[in-house]
């Protein structure tokens, strides 16, 4: 079960969106992590089959995607950043639209929206309108209609957008659940929603793959370069000039720093143990938004 990209390329006139990407993602969750305008949606409408590569070749399996669409598009689930819905459709109403339109037997998608109603907790939602659902329910709408075909390859564009943190856990949770099944690339800002859950990361900058890698060793390309420091309040503003200041709190003894350099610049600055967000600062510090 594997996702092939070679040399895969698309420009909007003269944005180049995504550049040259190539890379295999096997079974398991992928996290996709960029700035914004860093080419993650349009990497992932290139996997859907949404728009059209420019170069490159898309297989999965065995199968051409560019070739065999319809059996590439069989294995499919897709939820897009921005799902369009229809607010006056019951959640089963819509749920079956969906099947419909996913090709699948009335018989089965039946059987298929009963499974996945319960296994989402929206089973007593099941009547109503869309519009009256919150952002989490919604969302978990979504998620069933991207996997009302069983997918094996799963694509998540920002799926966490807009919860709140309950809602944001009880999703992680069920995509670490979904991670033995299919190949699951997801896509977010949100370095915690990956971090705990994602087998591997990709970082995406300027429409190129720049990191891809287990979190495990994607951290240890950044040790030695995180530090923690106690200063007081006149001398911190200071630093934050220089460096990447990634966390800082005032407390009664001065300002807690924890910040960014490659080398030790303050004598009494200690080493502290990195994690993904000082990564992805690290990264994205020459003042993109994050
Ligand atoms: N249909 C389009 N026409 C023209 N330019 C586009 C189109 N789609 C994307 N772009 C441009 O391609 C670049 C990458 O956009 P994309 O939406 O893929 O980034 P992203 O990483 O998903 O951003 P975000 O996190 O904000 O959703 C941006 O400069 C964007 O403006």
């Amino acid at each position: 079960m594997e996702l092939t990209l070679e040399h895969v390329d698309k420009s909007f006139k003269q944005i180049h969106a995504v550049r040259d990407v190539t890379l295999q993602l096997g079974k398991g969750v992928h996290g996709l992590l960029g700035a914004n305008g860093s080419g993650k949606t349009t990497l992932m409408r290139l996997i859907c089959g949404l728009i059209p590569l420019d170069k490159g070749s898309l297989h999965f399996m065995d199968i051409n995607a560019l070739k065999q669409y319809d059996t590439y598009a069989s294995y499919l689930g897709y939820l897009p950043q921005h799902f369009g819905y229809y607010p006056h459709y019951s959640v089963y109403d819509f749920l079956s639209y969906m099947s419909i339109l996913k090709n699948m037997s009335k018989e089965y998608s039946e059987q298929r929206i009963e499974t996945l109603l319960e296994r989402l907790n929206l089973q007593s939602h099941k009547h109503k309108k869309l519009r009256q659902l919150s952002g989490g329910m919604l969302r978990r709408v979504g998620i069933a209609q991207a996997l009302l075909n069983e997918p094996k390859l799963l694509l998540l564009d920002e799926p966490t957008a807009g919860l709140d943190p309950k809602e944001r856990i009880i999703f992680r949770n069920l995509i670490a659940s979904l991670s033995q099944e299919c190949c699951i690339l997801l896509s977010t800002h949100i370095v915690s929603d990956v971090e705990t859950i994602a087998d591997d990361i990709l970082v995406m900058k300027e429409g190129s793959i720049l990191l891809h890698d287990t979190v495990a060793n994607l951290l240890t390309y950044m040790q030695g370069k995180v530090w923690e420091m106690v200063l007081p309040a006149s001398e911190a503003i200071a630093l934050s000039d220089k460096y990447c200041i990634v966390k800082q709190h005032t407390m009664q003894d001065g300002v807690h720093l924890r910040f960014i350099s490659d080398t030790q610049s303050y004598p009494n600055a200690k080493l502290a143990i990195p994690d993904l967000d000082d990564l992805y600062l690290y990264y994205f510090q020459d003042g993109e938004t994050v």
